[in-house]
């Protein structure tokens, strides 16, 4: 039997914006309301995907979620027909009616946790949206999220999907991004780490108190009772308060793993020695843990770069390379540091730069951009086969976005009901050449 991990990337959605939503993350901050491209997005996104599949790796999409999202807009008060319903929100409530636009389901490192069926206790891949409750923009995602993922992983002989965790701060949920799975080959049973930013139901514990720590450890516990985890195949670490308050508002703006690899800053975590200690034990392998120093790589420069937010891949042929945004070679400390790390012949052998700058302007990496599933080829053969990517899937997607997608979007285009109907006829279409049936609140109220 072979094994292999998957990286399951967005699609960037057509309404991709800039719209300042997500306080704690410099990047969305800085850039509020700064003009975008959902064309060039799309792109940057679909060529990234491309790139891994043509080293050889199994790589699928992910589809974007409806927005503008009316449906919440009305739950929320505004009544007519659906063009009235924008332009009332945008004319009355426009910080709300701006979170209803957000194409933030582009990062899918954020759509679900996903445990492995050597991981599990039923020997099924389990898989739990995340609630995303500290952004309300965010908020809106996981009934979506949940139908889809049920819809490219539909077979419930090998995949178990969960509803999300209580909508509620005290189990604020973060998915994957806060979530890394160690393990010595991908079929073997792993260690799997969620880190967490504070303690929802015990108050002395330590806490940023600038920005707010998006994932609790009692939504970490959650997820792992969820998926039938045990005490020997979890470690809970908590990320470093200090670095949260610097801009770090996911685990993977600091530290990314892949097999027996951690690579992560030396100020990520509270406790590092003790809990990478646990970690090395319970896999019962030697780990590489790559460890970069303060000296070397300030926090700033690793939020500016997005060091951290990079894919760790293993290869066909075994070797395992960076995948890392083009940020990274335009800082003279990080493209030294990379450098320095690939020259040296340890477990990360090459780096390869990609051009997403369309998401980093929201403080979204190449990490961010991808959901990872590891499986065997039993479970591979039961995904849609529609959602994989080759060269088909490719070309037709690219066609896809140059139908619909703007070249450029402002923020005061939201509410044009011309973007709607675009929208819901490219999700509409996304549906079928995805084969995904009706996920989307219009193509289900109609
Ligand atoms: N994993 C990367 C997630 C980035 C995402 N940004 C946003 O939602 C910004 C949206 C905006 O500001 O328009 C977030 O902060 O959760």
């Amino acid at each position: 039997m072979q094994h292999f991990e998957v990286n399951f990337d967005g699609l960037v959605g057509p309404t991709h914006n800039y719209a300042g939503l997500s306080y704690g993350n410099v990047a969305s901050l800085s850039n509020a309301k700064a003009s975008s491209s959902p064309k060039s997005a799309a792109k940057q996104g679909l060529q990234k995907m491309k790139a891994l599949h043509d080293m050889g790796m199994l790589q699928g999409v992910l589809a974007p979620q409806e927005r503008p999202d009316v449906a919440t807009l009305r739950r929320l008060g505004f009544t007519g027909n659906d063009h009235q319903v924008l332009v009332k929100a945008a004319e009355q409530a426009p910080a709300i009616f701006r979170a209803c636009c957000s194409a933030s389901s582009m990062w899918t490192a954020n759509a679900a946790t996903v445990s492995p069926s050597a991981d599990t206790a039923d020997g099924r891949v389990h898989f739990t949206p995340a609630n995303l409750t500290n952004k309300f923009h965010r908020s809106l995602e996981p009934h979506t999220t949940g139908r889809i993922l049920s819809a490219m992983f539909n077979n419930s002989r090998y995949f178990q999907h969960h509803a999300h965790l209580p909508d509620n701060e005290h189990f604020g949920d973060e998915g994957a991004a806060n979530h890394t799975r160690f393990c010595q080959q991908y079929g073997h049973a792993g260690v799997e780490m969620f880190v967490y930013g504070r303690h929802a139901f015990d108050s002395s514990q330590p806490a940023p108190t600038k920005f707010p720590a998006r994932q609790t450890l009692e939504a970490s516990q959650a997820v792992a009772r969820l998926h039938g985890l045990s005490d020997d195949n979890t470690v809970y670490v908590q990320q470093n308060p200090a670095v949260i308050d610097q801009g770090v508002f996911h685990n993977d703006v600091i530290a990314v793993g892949n097999q027996n690899v951690l690579f992560y800053h030396q100020q990520a975590f509270v406790d590092t020695q003790n809990k990478l200690r646990e970690l090395e034990q319970k896999l019962g392998h030697p780990m590489h843990f790559i460890e970069v120093p303060t000296e070397q790589v300030s926090v700033q420069d690793a939020v500016q770069t997005y060091l951290f937010n990079t894919q760790l891949i293993t290869l066909p042929d075994g070797r395992m390379i960076i995948v890392a945004p083009t940020e990274c070679e335009e800082n003279p400390r990080v493209a030294a540091y990379l450098q320095q790390l690939v020259s040296q012949g340890g477990a990360i052998s090459d780096v390869r730069f990609f051009d997403v700058k369309q998401s980093m302007r929201n403080g979204g990496g190449p990490a961010c951009l991808r959901l990872r599933v590891a499986m065997n080829d039993a479970e591979v053969a039961a995904v849609n086969p529609h959602v994989m990517l080759n060269e088909q899937l490719f070309t037709r997607l690219n066609q896809w976005v140059d139908k619909h997608y703007r070249d450029e979007l402002a923020v005061a285009d939201l509410h044009d009901p011309q973007l709607l109907v675009e929208s819901r006829q490219a999700l509409d279409e996304l549906t079928q050449i995805l084969h995904l049936g009706s996920v989307y609140p219009f193509q289900r109220d109609a």
